[in-house]
């Protein structure tokens, strides 16, 4: 009897009571560890989808957004995860066949039921956003726009997907979403601190975007936000007709007041190649509300180029109108603008033109004599040194660059001071910069106008910390065991 009560005391795992204890130890270390692993792994595989088209004046590009379902407020979870250009010109192009509009989408959203899970289908939103094309054309022929967009809207109401209006967004939206994809991609609002303003150029319009230090004059260019517990007052405008395509419509208009040859049949043209020679249609021209004063050029005319940047810079300033102002300050057009303020994202046209040109660095100096070589650069040497570029983009780089310089330099007037704060980006991540995101975010209310609750600890941190506390509570048991069979031996050792 005592030998077996001294291999008890000799070896204490041998005891009941320890066993127990060390199993149900055991069992709370790997119950606590799994449920900590566990606890949000179903929800983390989780994502969420929305589709967005942008229905421009030059084309529709679909894109579709993905974020994690558990994550939709906080900031800078949505990402870009495919895009799909429409083929053909954008929406307003079909205005004497509207039925073939709708039938446009179809590719691409065809691919879209692809690339998103069938199970998401019904709860995945689809906005329609139609930009300047359909302003436009809503000028121009009222019925004829509300048929293109009834096309799409029966177009995109046979997609599983939760279809949710296509609609002509207002020139302030546009702009205003612009700003708000840029900072959001850039964590701006949940940094608190400085943000980026947005400078998009389309081909029928043109938007300024940011928070200025003057006082906003005109009630029309303001936009307010509560975003993530901060407040955001915004100067915005859109300029419509100011697109690249329309101001060279408006430029040939102009040009053709004056350059005309003896039989009306030659327009030169300073900002084409020398060497460039194109027979184009008067309406290519005139066919748009844009261009108010129609004039004699006839149904045929040759586009001949002379390759004169300083000429061609000189014309493109006439397109702007600084003759009248009724506010302290104004870009152009009589439309209020305060100075320009801090660092500015420039998009879309801004990026594909100047990074064509390899302008999106150095300085507004440096610019202007890149585009006076390249303008006086001849066109055959053009072609051949760029083969694989679309011709209809090639032959108007010399325009669009000196109208880009232009719009920023004589129009939202940077100075070449602040020349290096506007940034030329076509993506922020794997996201293209543009309303679109901006847009659905604002629609499914995914910034939340006040920051929400963080958890003290990541879920990493929570899983080690209890881990570590969970071994440490053990520890501890063993050690106090060990403690208490220590002090009852020496308490038998003195009773006997
Ligand atoms: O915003 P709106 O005015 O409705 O027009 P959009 O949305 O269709 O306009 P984009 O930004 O898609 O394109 C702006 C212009 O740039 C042209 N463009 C697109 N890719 C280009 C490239 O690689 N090089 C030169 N121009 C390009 C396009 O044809 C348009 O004239
Ligand atoms: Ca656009």
């Amino acid at each position: 009897m005592d030998e077996q009560r001294e291999v008890q005391v000799k070896n204490p795992c041998h005891r009941p009571v320890f066993l127990i204890l060390t199993a149900v130890i055991a069992a709370v270390i790997i119950t606590v560890v799994s449920i900590s692993v566990v606890q949000n792994k179903h929800i983390l595989q989780k994502y969420k989808y929305g589709i967005v088209l942008d229905a421009g004046s030059s084309h529709t590009s679909v894109y579709i957004y993905e974020w994690p379902a558990e994550k939709e407020n906080n900031t800078g979870m949505v990402r870009q995860t495919h895009t799909c250009h429409v083929k053909g010109k954008g929406i307003s192009s079909y205005s004497t066949i509207p039925e073939k509009a709708g039938m446009s989408l179809q590719e691409c959203m065809e691919e879209a039921k692809q690339k998103i899970p069938v199970a998401r289908h019904p709860e995945t939103p689809v906005y329609l956003g139609a930009t300047a094309g359909m302003r436009l054309l809503k000028m121009d022929n009222e019925d004829a726009s509300n048929k293109v967009l009834a096309s799409v809207t029966n177009s995109l109401k046979k997609y599983p997907f939760s279809f949710q209006g296509a609609r002509i967004i207002l020139g302030q939206e546009e702009g205003a979403f612009g700003w708000i994809t840029v900072n959001y991609l850039s964590d701006n609002f949940r940094k608190a601190m400085g943000t980026l303003g947005a400078l998009d150029l389309g081909g029928a319009s043109t938007q300024i975007t940011f928070i200025p230090k003057q006082e906003i004059e005109s009630q029309d260019n303001t936009i307010d936000f509560r975003l993530y517990g901060n407040d955001y007052h915004l100067y915005t405008h859109s300029f419509l007709c100011f697109g690249k395509d329309q101001v060279l419509r408006l430029s040939l208009a102009e040009k053709s007041r004056y350059t005309l040859d003896k039989n009306n049949s030659t327009l030169s043209d300073p900002c084409f190649h020398t060497g460039y020679n194109s027979s184009k249609k008067y309406m290519d021209v005139f066919d748009t509300p844009c261009v108010k004063e129609k004039s004699a050029l006839p149904k045929d005319f040759i586009h001949v180029g002379l390759g004169d940047w300083a000429e061609c810079q000189n014309s493109v300033k006439k397109v702007f109108d600084a003759s009248h102002c009724r506010y302290s300050t104004c870009s152009f057009d009589g439309v209020f603008q305060p100075s320009v303020e801090g660092k500015f994202g420039a998009f879309s046209a801004f990026y594909f033109v100047m990074d064509f040109l390899n302008l999106t660095s150095g300085t507004l100096e440096d610019a202007k004599l890149k585009m006076r070589r390249y303008c006086s650069t001849p066109w055959k040497d053009i072609v051949q040194r760029y083969p694989k570029i679309l011709e209809k983009y090639l032959s108007e780089y010399c325009f669009s660059g000196t109208y880009i310089l232009t719009l920023l330099e004589h129009g939202y007037k940077f100075t070449s001071n602040n020349w290096k704060d506007i940034q030329f980006i076509k993506k922020i991540g794997d996201s293209d910069a543009g309303w679109t995101l901006g847009y659905m975010l604002n629609l499914t209310n995914m910034i939340p106008a006040e920051a929400p609750d963080v958890p003290l600890m990541p879920h990493g941190g929570y899983v080690s910390f209890m881990v570590l506390f969970t071994l440490l509570v053990f520890l501890l048991f063993f050690l106090a065991f060990l403690y208490y069979r220590r002090s009852t031996r020496t308490a038998q050792k003195d009773i006997i």
